[in-house]
């Protein structure tokens, strides 16, 4: 092992890339962070412009890559992990105004942002499984995305048991046929009576039950495993470098709700990406706009929104950046998170909030205004967004910068997902991809659960024990 990573708690193992990824959350509750942040030279970012974008992700990942067996791996496990997508570019840009890109990330199977990581978690999971010998379960929060990624990523894996926890009703009909509907014994769906950021503390909850953990084997792939956050930094090169970086920055604006995607943005600057600025865009479930705004982050309920995915209030990858805010300060880091158990807050201290403000700015967006930019973009630009890009336009149009800057908004989703949102703000609905369509038309297959840790516990365990005895 020679590069490794650290607990945001500073209570955990420091451990190397391959046992952080099986790892998911650490042992103290924290989250894994690089030691330190491997640095690209201007010519290598240079380079990228027009590149294969497996050989960028071969290029950015490495250096965070300790282990020899995945180095040796990865070029191929990239390969294998990319065949599937629709795009050649897999990542493209598409212009939608003046110096304004929709960077489209959902060319993978289950047509969201979430493909990009999951696909290639599921090559580097299986392998690092394969090399131990071992097996594990994975458990899965989801507001919608993540759950059908990570099933279709891993249905076929000999080594891994999937249970997605979603929010019972408050998924897209799409996004819970996603789920549902793959016939593999090894994943399960299961709908929790509660909502987003209940399935996500459930989730956290069974890691910090060590017993349980390593009975299980538990992994996680939601974006408090490092690898996801990795997988997710290299479509900031890719498409920085196609917009004439590093001579010329770029910004970027992010439809955010458990913060790992902007984070993963952040992390690419750190790594010497010229990045102007990165834009925080939340719908009416602000949390991230109003902590930049008054430094304290403070639970307030979560609402439905046309934009569900991001119907979140606890961000897990705040933690990640409040940890570099506050100079990698584990102690303080402790406290705010105890806080935020006890009281539903807690409040950023000075220096740590300017830090944060000087590399991020936020806006929020509320439904009427996301249904006019859904509208007004097809209108004006022939362009189709889904509610979350369209949730980042609308901020990224009220932001002040400097024009000559691209502007860079991600596309999160497919309009497809999100059929009924988008019909009713621009009256044409959005087809699915037949190849998709057809995945989706079998029967559902999914239990209720109740929101309640010993119910899920229970659940878990008896599932992930039958899989094991058939797998013997
Ligand atoms: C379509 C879509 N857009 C945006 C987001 C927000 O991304 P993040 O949770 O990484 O902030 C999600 C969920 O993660 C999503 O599914
Ligand atoms: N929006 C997400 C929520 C989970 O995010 P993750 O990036 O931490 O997996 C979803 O669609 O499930």
């Amino acid at each position: 092992m020679t590069f490794s990573y650290l607990s945001t708690r500073g209570e955990a193992p420091v451990l190397g890339f391959a046992d952080v990824m099986l790892a998911g959350l650490a042992r103290d509750g924290g989250l894994y962070v690089p030691q330190s942040w491997p640095a690209l030279d201007a010519a290598t970012i240079a380079g990228f412009a027009g590149a294969p974008y497996q050989d960028v992700a071969e290029r950015v990942m490495l250096p965070y890559i300790g282990d020899q067996f995945l180095k040796e791996a990865l070029p191929g496990l990239l390969a294998e992990a990319y065949a599937g997508f629709s795009h050649p570019a897999l990542a493209p840009l598409v212009q939608i105004a003046p110096n304004t890109f929709v960077l489209e990330l959902f060319h993978g199977p289950t047509l969201a942002f979430k493909d990009v990581a999951m696909q290639l978690l599921a090559k580097l999971m299986d392998k690092a499984l394969a090399e131990r010998g071992a097996r594990a379960t994975i458990v899965a929060a989801t507001s919608g995305d993540t759950g059908g990624a990570a099933i279709d990523a891993f249905k076929n894996s000999e080594r891994v048991d999937v249970f997605v926890l979603f929010p019972h009703g408050r998924v897209s009909d799409v996004q819970r046929r996603q789920m549902t509907t793959v016939d593999a014994p090894n994943v399960h769906a299961v709908a929790v009576e509660g909502d987003f950021d209940d399935c996500q503390a459930l989730v956290k909850a069974m890691f910090n039950d060590h017993r349980f953990r390593d009975r299980l084997a538990l992994g996680a792939v939601n974006s408090i495993n490092w690898a996801r956050i990795l997988a997710q930094v290299v479509y900031y090169f890719t498409a920085a470098a196609a917009l004439g970086a590093p001579h010329r920055p770029v910004s970027f604006t992010v439809p955010t709700g458990n913060f790992g995607d902007i984070l993963a943005g952040w992390v690419a600057k750190k790594m010497g990406l010229p990045v102007e600025r990165l834009v925080v865009a939340t719908n009416s479930n602000d949390i991230l706009a109003r902590t930049l705004e008054t430094g304290r982050y403070e639970m307030r309920g979560v609402a439905p929104t046309s934009s569900p995915s991001m119907d979140i209030q606890i961000s897990s990858n705040f933690e990640r950046l409040l940890f570099e805010a506050e100079g990698r300060d584990t102690e303080s880091l402790r406290r705010h998170m105890a806080s935020l158990a006890q009281s539903k807050a807690f409040t950023l201290g000075t220096g740590a909030l300017t830090h944060i403000r000087s590399e991020f700015d936020a806006g929020r967006t509320g439904e009427a205004q996301v249904a006019e930019t859904i509208a007004r973009v097809r209108r004006e630009a022939g362009y189709m967004l889904d509610p979350h890009t369209a949730v980042a336009v609308s901020v990224a149009e009220r932001q002040a910068g400097d024009p000559s800057v691209p502007m860079v908004v991600l596309g999160t989703a497919h309009p497809a997902k999100f059929p009924d949102a988008v019909e009713a703000a621009c009256g044409e609905r959005p087809a699915l991809p037949p190849a998709v369509a057809d995945r989706l038309s079998g029967p559902e297959r999914m239990d209720v659960v109740s929101n309640d840790l010993g119910a899920i516990q229970a659940f878990v365990s008896a599932r992930a024990r039958a899989a094991r005895e058939n797998a013997a």
